[in-house]
C-alpha cells in the first residue's frame, strides 16, 4: 500500500478505480473490515470465496469443507462470523476458503461482490476462485437436481448485468468461467445420489412474476401465458431461474476473478408455482452443490493451504 492512499498498483488487479487512491482508508462497511486492519495478514491466503444466500448454509458450508479439507481450528477456538459487527452478510474463514451469505437478489449479491473484490485486491490474493452455492427454480428438472450454469441471463434474456448509474444504463457481459465448468463436471461420480445438468440460468429481479409465478399477490398473465413463456426459455437452453447470477458474473468478470455457479433446483415449474418440500428435504438438498464444489476445493488445495 503507498504512503498516501490505500492503493498498490491496479495494472493487473481485481480492481479499475483510480478514486480509490484518494482514499487515506476505506471502509468495506458492510463486511466491518477496513484498510486499518492488516487484512493482508489476515485474508492473503484466501484461495477459494463461496458465497450463498443464507448464514445457516454457509456457517454449515463452512464447517463441511473444514473437514473436507482436514482444517484445524486451534482448540477451544470456535470459528466466529468474521462480518457480525455490520449485521449484513456472515464470513466465516476456513484457512483457504471463505464462506459468506449474500441474502436475496441482485443488489444484495451486487454489494457484497463489490467488498469482496476490493478485499481480494488489499488482502493480494493470488487468483481466487469464487463459488455461487444456491437454490433454484427448474424448468423440467425435479426438485434435488443440481444445476450448473454454462451461461446466464437476465430476464429480458440479455446475457448481461444492466444498472442505472448516473441516470443511465450500465451494462457488463455476465460471463462465467468455461474451464471452472468443464473442471466441476469432471467431478460429477456416478455414485452421487443426485443429478447434475448444466445449461443457462435466468437470473430474474423478483421471486413471483419476474419468475412467471401465479401466486403472488398480483397477476395480469395467465396459466397458458406461463407455460408458453416457460417453454420459450427451455427452447433458449435456459433451465432454471434464480435471483444473483448476473450480479455475481458481471462483477467477477470485470475482476478477472474466475467464478461458477452451483444450484439445487427447489421444484420443477413446469409443475407448479409453490415450494412444499419438507424443511428436512429441502436441507439434504442445499448440501448438494456443497458437495460438488467442496469437491473441488480438496482436489485444487495446493497442500501447504490447508
Ligand atoms: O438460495 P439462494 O442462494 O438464496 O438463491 C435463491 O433463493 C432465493 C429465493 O428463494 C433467491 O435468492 C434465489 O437466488
Ligand atoms: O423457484 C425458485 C426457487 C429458488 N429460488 C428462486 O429464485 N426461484
Amino acid at each position: 500500500m503507498c504512503s498516501r492512499c490505500v492503493c498498490s498498483s491496479q495494472d493487473d488487479s481485481f480492481v479499475k478505480n483510480p478514486h480509490l487512491c484518494d482514499l487515506k482508508e476505506d471502509h468495506l462497511y458492510h463486511l466491518s473490515l477496513n484498510t486499518n486492519m492488516d487484512l493482508e495478514e489476515m485474508f492473503s491466503d484466501v484461495k477459494f470465496v463461496c458465497t450463498g444466500g443464507t448464514a445457516n448454509r454457509m456457517r454449515s458450508f463452512a464447517e463441511y469443507v473444514a473437514q473436507e479439507i482436514g482444517h484445524q481450528f486451534p482448540t477451544g477456538v470456535q470459528m466466529k462470523n468474521i462480518s457480525a459487527p455490520a449485521d449484513r452478510y456472515s464470513m466465516y474463514k476456513v484457512g483457504p476458503v471463505l464462506s459468506v451469505s449474500h441474502g436475496m437478489g441482485n443488489p444484495s449479491m451486487g454489494i457484497l461482490t463489490n467488498e469482496l473484490i476490493k478485499l481480494m485486491y488489499y488482502a493480494k490474493c493470488k487468483d481466487p476462485i469464487f463459488f455461487r452455492i444456491g437454490t433454484c427454480g427448474s424448468i423440467g428438472h425435479e426438485g434435488g437436481t443440481v444445476i450448473i450454469s454454462d451461461d446466464c441471463c437476465d430476464g429480458f434474456l440479455k446475457t448481461s448485468y444492466t444498472i442505472p448509474v448516473l441516470g443511465k444504463p450500465f451494462e457488463r457481459r455476465a460471463q462465467l468461467d468455461q474451464g471452472l465448468i468443464i473442471e466441476l463436471k469432471d467431478l460429477i461420480d456416478k455414485n452421487d445420489n443426485f443429478k447434475v445438468v448444466s445449461g443457462t440460468t435466468m437470473c430474474a429481479e423478483d421471486f413471483y412474476e419476474g419468475q412467471g409465478r401465479l401466486d403472488g399477490p398480483f397477476c395480469k398473465f395467465s396459466e397458458e401465458d406461463k407455460m408458453q413463456f416457460l417453454y420459450r426459455l427451455s427452447g433458449k437452453g435456459i433451465i432454471n431461474m434464480e435471483m444473483e447470477s448476473t450480479a455475481f458474473a458481471a462483477l467477477t468478470k470485470a475482476a478477472g476473478i474466475k467464478a461458477s455457479v452451483v444450484c439445487v433446483s427447489l421444484i420443477n415449474r413446469l409443475k407448479g408455482d409453490q415450494v412444499t418440500t419438507p424443511k428436512n428435504v429441502l436441507d439434504e438438498w442445499q448440501k448438494r452443490p456443497q458437495v460438488l464444489v467442496a469437491r473441488y476445493i480438496k482436489k485444487n488445495l495446493c497442500c501447504s493451504c490447508k
